[in-house]
């Protein structure tokens, strides 16, 4: 039930969230690293959620060895080509990938504008290469704190062409956004889109936090809006977008089954929602998945289905030009 007429989008999809398990394998060896397992079959377990996660943080443990095994820039390099080599395949006309540059610099201390500077080049040369629009959303990892956010915006700020949007990611209930006043001032000061994670794991209040004190326009999630009726009429009155990933949303327990997710009252009441995956290889799933299996289960129409696809353009991070410009692409193809 995808429109093959209209652009396909994914505007929430971690780069660093989606590194394929070869790849894990690969560069293990390479770099000598001693993994958990050293076949595919049994190193699934380590780096793909296979049961329902007890709640976002025990979730996110499972993109560590993604990132564990980011020994140089290279490495870095390969795996954001290889996110576009997989979203072409997927059939996405548009990707917004994002990526929390000191989180994949970490586990070998690599350099942190560094790690910018190698993910640019991997994505500029995947589109290249296989046809694909994509822009950049540098993620601060708010699970290690203010300083170490510093850090990652100053590595993003460094290369700020490049890069379209902020994003704020992580343990949302241990580090609220009232923390990151200033880091998203100074992202506003550069000229970039804002969108945050909130309303995942807490509630309606953390999303009002994200739009009137950190300036999104955008939100990741807000499963939570739909338990605050002003909140809701806010979003459609302001026209900010949701970031809905269904599929995610059950695997770290923010929602109990897909026919309780909130998408379709989104979608209902006129939010400018969509569908999305969040971290496609860790969850076993791709945007195909999301618009065929997960969207009916979570009982949108075909029309509601269509309306997430038009939404995703509408918010996308494009000027109205390049809109118009992916939308003849499209048609032309
Ligand atoms: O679903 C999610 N909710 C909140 N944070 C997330 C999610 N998926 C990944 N990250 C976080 O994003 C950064 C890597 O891009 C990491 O901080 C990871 O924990
Ligand atoms: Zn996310």
């Amino acid at each position: 039930m995808i429109d093959t007429t209209l652009p396909l989008t994914d505007l929430h999809r971690h780069l660093d969230g989606n590194i394929r398990a070869q790849t894990i394998l690969d560069l293990g060896r390479q770099f000598n690293l001693s993994l958990p397992a050293n076949t595919l079959d049994t190193l699934r377990p380590h780096v793909q959620v296979v049961e329902t996660a007890p709640d976002l943080v025990s979730f996110l443990q499972k993109l560590d060895w993604g990132v564990k095994v980011l020994g140089d820039l290279d490495a870095c390099r390969r795996v954001a080509w290889e996110n576009i080599e997989d979203a072409a395949r997927n059939g996405l006309h548009y990707v917004e990938l994002r990526f929390s540059p000191g989180y994949m610099a970490m586990s070998h201390n690599l350099p942190v504008a560094g790690v910018v500077e190698a993910v640019i080049e991997g994505v500029r040369q995947g589109c290249r290469d296989f046809g694909v629009e994509a822009r950049l959303i540098g993620i601060m990892s708010r699970t290690f704190g203010e300083a170490a956010c510093e850090a990652e915006l100053n590595a993003l700020l460094a290369h700020r062409d490049s890069i379209t949007a902020l994003d704020l990611a992580g343990d949302e209930l241990g580090f609220p956004g009232s923390l990151f006043l200033n880091h998203f001032n100074r992202a506003r000061d550069a000229g970039w889109r804002i969108t945050v994670h909130a309303g995942e794991a807490a509630g309606p209040e953390s999303i009002w936090q994200a739009i009137r004190e950190l300036g999104a326009e955008r939100i990741g999630h807000g499963v939570k809006a739909v338990e605050d009726p002003a909140l809701m009429d806010f979003l459609v009155e302001h026209k900010i977008g949701i970031e809905s990933c269904l599929t995610s949303n059950i695997q770290t327990s923010t929602v109990a089954a897909l026919d309780k997710h909130p998408l379709i009252a989104f979608l209902d009441h006129g939010v400018l929602a969509t569908i999305n995956t969040d971290d496609p290889a860790v969850q076993g799933i791709d945007i195909i998945h999301e618009y065929t299996v997960a969207a009916p289960q979570a009982g949108l129409s075909a029309a509601h289905i269509r309306t997430a696809q038009e939404n995703g353009l509408k918010i996308a991070f494009l000027s109205e030009a390049e809109k118009q410009a992916l939308i003849a692409k499209v048609q032309a193809a």
